[in-house]
């Protein structure tokens, strides 16, 4: 099946969109927050996927919107309570996402000790890549990721500086949440995170491979 095809699978199978937050150490120290623990967990509604050729908007009264480049890992299975050693087989292949973050939205959010749905969920907030399958990507923990603004460099790291690691996520995450067919978990981002405004042109990219690119929009 043509990548496309398993691309529209996996958006128009519409299930859950998994976040995990602060899982590389430079950037949970760059937002003056504790290494966790445990994996962070959040989710994003379907409805905040946007394919390339659509923009990303700015929410409604978010004065600092920022980018948040991150791997994304898409189960082909559903499973429940599956082993680090077992999770493997149930992942069909990964994409590169944006976890756009209203910040200012999220800094309120934390101070009241409320969730961070409005944060992280808003419509556009997840632009996502076509579909990469599973045999490009041997190893998921030896994977660079990059995301500029405007052509310049904002964030570059290696999915080998993960706190948790893709097996792990997976099987703590399936601890909790049954994984279904076009459920996508996305794995936090590394350190650089920072502002866009309108008219900002985002991409973003694994080394050397699959690149993509957004613009910016009231
Ligand atoms: O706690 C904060 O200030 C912010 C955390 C995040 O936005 C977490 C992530 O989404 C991430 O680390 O990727
Ligand atoms: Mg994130």
């Amino acid at each position: 099946m043509a990548a496309s095809a398993h691309l529209s699978r996996f958006v128009d199978f519409g299930r859950k969109i998994i976040c995990v937050g602060r899982n590389y150490s430079e950037h949970a120290i760059e937002l003056g927050n504790a290494i966790p623990e445990r994996p962070l967990l959040f989710l994003k509604p379907t409805s905040s996927y946007v394919e390339e050729g659509s923009p990303i908007k700015i929410p409604f009264g978010c004065s600092s919107l920022h980018h948040e480049i991150e791997l994304g890992v898409v189960i082909k299975s559903k499973c429940f309570g599956i082993k680090p050693e077992d999770v493997m087989n149930h992942v069909g292949g990964f994409c590169l996402a944006l976890d756009m973050t209203a910040r200012d939205f999220q800094d309120e959010a934390k101070k009241k000790g409320h969730p961070w749905t409005l944060a992280k969920g808003f419509d556009t907030s997840c632009p996502i890549s076509s579909f990469i399958p599973r045999e490009k990507i041997m190893d998921p923990q030896n994977i660079e990721l990059w995301c500029s603004v405007n052509g310049v460099a904002r964030q570059r790291g290696s999915t080998k500086d993960m706190i948790f690691d893709v097996p792990t996520l997976l099987s703590y995450i399936s601890t909790y949440f049954t994984l279904e067919p076009g459920d996508v978990v996305l794995t936090g981002t590394p350190s650089g995170v920072g502002p866009v405004n309108v008219g900002d042109v985002i991409e973003g990219g694994i080394t050397n491979d699959l690149t993509m690119k957004f613009m910016v929009e009231k």
